[in-house]
């Protein structure tokens, strides 16, 4: 870690809050690999582990960070659990919990289910502007954590609107460069943790506890060399578009497709050049998905763009409002992707306007 750095507390706390809830998630994929195609189509270990990993983020940062008054703003609307009907999976939420708790080791507390319900108002804040909120995906990814892919538990820190620190625990990801479709690679450990800090740079470390590696985007400055991430669903990112941007660029690799904002990891490493990310129209982006993923692609020297070129803006509250999609690169590339971008919306535009 850079010394100096003013959020050095906040960063430790972080890391290790994305830490437990990685460990609990990772028991309950292997639950649901385990238990076979069936479980699959059921919602409820999915749900266990969203709430289980936003319980225990919540707690841990309140542990460790003591500063000032304490904001959360979570994907998770947790308020489900206090509905009837509601019991059987709030005890499984309190046992896994209380279990990933107790393997730890860091902290000698066990929940009762009064104390999860009363954790659950954490998580409710709207961000803005002003202020200091902690910003967390709990399980970024679920398509993928479901099929026994990628996925991540994303946290970052809103200073003044700021984000000023980001990490992404991604428990499958290989901690050397991913090198196919599904991101994943043969014979290699698995489970990365990256982090940044704004103004110091970005690292990468294993989830078990490697000493922290700095990491930077790669250096392509020709798109014939370069490849890209996309979002393995096609309902997240027309990939139709990304294929004509691709085209445009002239990049000669096929689309490196995997879920979650291991995506931004990956980029950061220099695993690929590029990630595209454009939702088909109406859907509104939230600022869980990209906050910790951002500062890690700009911290490792990147930059992290709307389809305008402008930055992204996460004083706005729970959503980002930005023009189209979202585009991430290293600095050589960035004007020659901007102009791609640009000329395959137009053009996709024009051909709508025919129909
Ligand atoms: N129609 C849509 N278009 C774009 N993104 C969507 C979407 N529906 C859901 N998402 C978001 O895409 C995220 C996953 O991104 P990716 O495709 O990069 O894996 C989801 O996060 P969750 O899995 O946390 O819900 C969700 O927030
Ligand atoms: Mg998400």
């Amino acid at each position: 870690m850079a010394s100096g750095n003013p959020y050095a507390a906040e960063l430790a706390a972080a890391k290790k809050a994305v830490t437990l809830a990685a460990k609990l998630c990772q028991t309950v994929q292997q639950d649901i690999m385990h238990s076979g195609v069936q479980a699959k189509a059921d919602k409820s270990p999915v749900t266990v582990a969203d709430y289980g990993s936003q319980i225990l983020v919540g707690f841990s940062l309140k542990m460790d960070v003591s500063s000032g008054p304490f904001s959360l703003v979570a994907e998770e609307a947790l308020d489900e659990l206090r509905k009837d009907g509601a019991e059987e999976i709030l005890e499984d939420i309190t046992d896994l919990v209380n279990e990933t708790i107790f393997d730890d080791g860091s902290y000698n507390i066990s929940f009762t289910k009064e104390g999860i319900l009363s954790a659950i108002d954490d998580g409710k804040s709207e961000g803005g502007p002003s202020g200091r909120h902690w910003v967390l995906d709990p399980i970024d990814g679920t398509k993928g954590f479901l099929r026994g892919d990628q996925y991540a538990i994303a946290l970052a820190l809103l200073d003044e609107g700021k984000v000023v620190l980001g990490v992404l625990a991604c428990p499958n990801l290989p901690l050397s460069s991913i090198n196919n479709i599904n991101g994943n690679s043969s014979g290699d450990k698995v489970g990365a943790l990256f982090s940044a800090t704004i103004g110091c740079g970005a690292q990468v470390e294993s989830l078990d506890g490697s000493p922290p590696q700095k990491i930077s985007v790669c250096s392509i400055d020709n798109p014939v060399n370069a490849s890209f991430f996309e979002s393995y669903e096609s309902a997240h990112s027309m990939h139709d578009l990304t294929r004509s941007i691709a085209e445009k660029l002239g990049v000669q690799a096929p689309p490196v497709r995997i879920d979650s904002q291991a995506k931004y990891g990956a980029l950061a490493r220099g695993d690929g050049a590029i990630y595209l990310r454009f939702p088909h129209k109406g859907y509104r982006e939230k600022i869980w998905d990209h906050a910790g993923g951002s500062i890690v692609v700009t911290e490792a020297g990147g930059i992290v763009t709307d389809a305008a070129g402008k930055d992204l803006d996460f004083s706005k509250g729970r959503f980002l409002d930005l023009d189209t999609g979202i585009i991430a690169t290293n600095k050589e590339l960035m004007p020659s992707l901007l102009k791609a971008v640009q000329e395959a919306i137009k053009e996709t535009n024009q051909a709508a306007s025919l129909l």
